[in-house]
C-alpha cells in the first residue's frame, strides 16, 4: 500500500494545497492519502488569530471531502492528539508502526523541501519515507529542486520525486489570512472553506450573515454540507430561477431558497431535533422518528435565524419535502426544482420537466403522486401532509392524465 502524507498548519487550507493533493494522489498513484493538520508547527509560531485546532480540523476534513474520494483521502489528527511540538519523524514513526508493510510518501511544497535537512530528525524522516516535492509558484523549476535533491540523496540515500502542478496555484496561507482581513482572497478557497471562515468569523472577516450576497451564501450552504451533495443543490437553485421565471415569482428569492433548501440535510435525529425545540417547531410522532422529514423544518429556520431570510423563502424551504395544501407559487418552485433539477434521472423525469414549464400545479400533481406512490412501494410511511397536498390539488380541478400533457 502507498500512503502519501500530507502535513500542515493549513492556517486556513486553500486551493495550492489541493491542487497539490489532487496531483500528488495520480502522480504517486496513491491508495492512501492522510492530511495532518499540525498541532504545534516545530518551525513557526501561530500567528495571532489563528483559530483554535479544531476549526483547522474542520477545514482540512472540507478538503478532503472536496477530493470526492473518501476511501483514498482522510485527514488524521494523529498531531492534533500528540502532546508538544507535531515533529514529522514522530508523525512517520507512529504511521510506520500503525502501518508496517506501507510505502510512506511524504508530500511538501518548494518552502518545505529546501529547509528538510534542518527539520529535526532528518535520518529518521528519510529513512521512513519517500518524499514528493513540488513548485509553489511558476519559477520553482528543476535549478531549485536539482542541487537539494541529490544533497538529500548524498547524505541521507533519500528517496526523491519531484512533481510538477498543472494546476499550480500560487498563493500562500499567509497572504490569503491577509486578504480575508481586508474582505477579499475567496478565489483562492474552496467554497466550503470560505463558508466556514464566513460563519465563524474567522481572519477578521466580519460578514453580516443576515446580508451576504449569493456567492458567499453559496459558500455558507456549502459548508454545511458534504461536497457530493452540492451539484444537487446547485442545480435546484438554477432550476427554481428559471422556473420563477416562467412562472412570475420573485427570481432572487427562488434563488436564495434553492441555496439553502438543504443546509441541515446532514444534522443526525438529535441535532434536527433539537433545532426544531430551539426554534418551536410542532413536530407529529412520524416526524419525531423520521430524519428525512426534519431538515425541511430546520433548514427553514436556519434561513431565517441564520440568514435572515423572509417568510416567503422560509416557508418555500419548510414544505419543499411534504408540500401542503394551498402552496404559494415559490412554495410550488422549490417542490418542483428539487425534483425536477438536471442532476435527477429517474423515470419519469423527463414528463415532469416539461410539465413544469407548462401548468406548475400539473407538475406539482406529479411530483407528490410519485413520492406517495414510491413510498408504498417501499412500505415506508406516507405524512399526512403530502396526501393532504394530493387531495387538496384533485379537490381543484388539477388532473394529470397520462398523454394530455
Ligand atoms: N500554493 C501552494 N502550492 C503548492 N504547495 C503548497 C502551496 N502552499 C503551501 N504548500 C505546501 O503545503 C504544505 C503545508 O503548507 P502550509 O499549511 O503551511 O501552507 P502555507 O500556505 O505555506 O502557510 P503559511 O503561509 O501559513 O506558511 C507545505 O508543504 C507547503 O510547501
Ligand atoms: O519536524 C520538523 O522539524 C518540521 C519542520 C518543518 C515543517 N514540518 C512539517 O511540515 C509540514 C508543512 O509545514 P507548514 O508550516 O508549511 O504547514 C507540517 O506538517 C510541519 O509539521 C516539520
Amino acid at each position: 500500500m502507498k500512503i502519501g502524507i500530507y502535513g500542515g498548519t493549513f492556517n486556513p487550507p486553500h486551493l495550492g494545497h489541493l491542487a497539490a493533493a489532487k496531483t500528488a494522489i495520480e502522480v504517486l498513484g496513491l491508495d492512501r492519502l492522510l492530511l495532518i493538520p499540525a498541532a504545534i508547527p516545530p518551525h513557526k509560531v501561530l500567528p495571532e488569530g489563528t483559530p483554535p485546532p479544531e476549526h483547522r480540523l474542520s477545514m482540512a476534513e472540507k478538503m478532503a471531502d472536496a477530493l470526492l474520494r473518501p476511501k483514498v483521502v482522510q485527514v488524521s489528527t494523529l498531531e492534533l492528539e500528540r502532546e508538544g511540538k507535531s515533529y514529522t519523524s514522530d508523525t512517520l514513526e507512529e504511521l510506520h508502526r500503525q502501518y508496517p508493510e506501507a510505502e510512506l510518501w511524504l508530500l511538501m511544497g518548494t518552502d518545505m523541501f529546501l529547509t528538510l535537512h534542518l527539520w529535526h530528525d532528518p535520518d529518521s524522516i528519510l529513512r521512513l519515507a519517500g518524499v514528493c516535492a513540488f513548485g509553489r509558484t511558476e519559477q520553482d523549476g528543476e535549478e531549485l529542486f536539482a542541487p537539494q535533491r541529490d544533497f538529500l540523496c548524498e547524505r541521507y540515500g533519500a528517496k526523491v520525486t519531484t512533481i510538477t502542478l498543472p494546476g499550480l496555484v500560487d498563493i500562500s496561507s499567509t497572504r490569503l489570512r491577509k486578504l480575508l482581513g481586508q474582505g477579499e482572497g475567496r478565489e483562492y478557497l474552496l467554497p466550503a472553506v470560505y463558508g466556514h471562515i464566513l460563519m465563524n468569523g474567522l481572519y477578521g472577516t466580519h460578514a453580516d450573515l443576515k446580508h451576504l450576497d449569493i456567492p458567499e451564501l453559496r459558500a455558507c450552504s456549502c459548508s454545511m454540507v458534504r461536497q457530493k451533495r452540492v451539484a444537487h443543490i446547485r442545480g435546484t437553485e438554477e432550476e427554481a430561477v428559471r422556473l420563477a421565471r416562467r412562472w412570475g415569482a420573485d427570481q432572487t428569492l427562488a434563488r436564495r431558497a434553492g441555496i439553502l433548501h438543504d443546509c441541515t440535510k446532514y444534522l443526525n435525529l438529535e441535532e434536527q431535533l433539537a433545532l426544531c425545540e430551539k426554534y418551536g417547531v410542532a413536530l407529529d410522532e412520524l416526524e419525531r422518528s423520521a430524519v428525512k422529514l426534519l431538515h425541511s423544518k430546520t433548514g427553514a429556520c436556519i434561513a431565517k435565524a441564520a440568514f435572515g431570510e423572509p417568510d416567503e423563502v422560509y416557508s418555500a424551504i419548510f414544505w419543499h419535502t411534504t408540500a401542503k395544501e394551498n402552496m404559494t407559487t415559490l412554495e410550488k418552485i422549490l417542490y418542483v426544482a428539487d425534483y425536477i433539477e438536471p442532476n435527477r434521472d429517474f423515470e419519469g423525469v423527463e414528463r415532469l420537466r416539461s410539465l413544469a414549464y407548462q401548468d406548475l400545479d400539473k407538475a406539482l400533481l406529479l411530483g407528490v403522486e410519485t413520492t406517495i406512490q414510491e413510498m408504498e412501494e417501499r412500505k415506508l410511511p406516507v405524512h399526512s401532509r403530502t396526501f393532504k397536498a394530493r387531495d387538496w390539488l384533485r379537490s381543484h380541478g388539477v388532473t394529470i392524465e397520462e398523454g394530455t400533457e
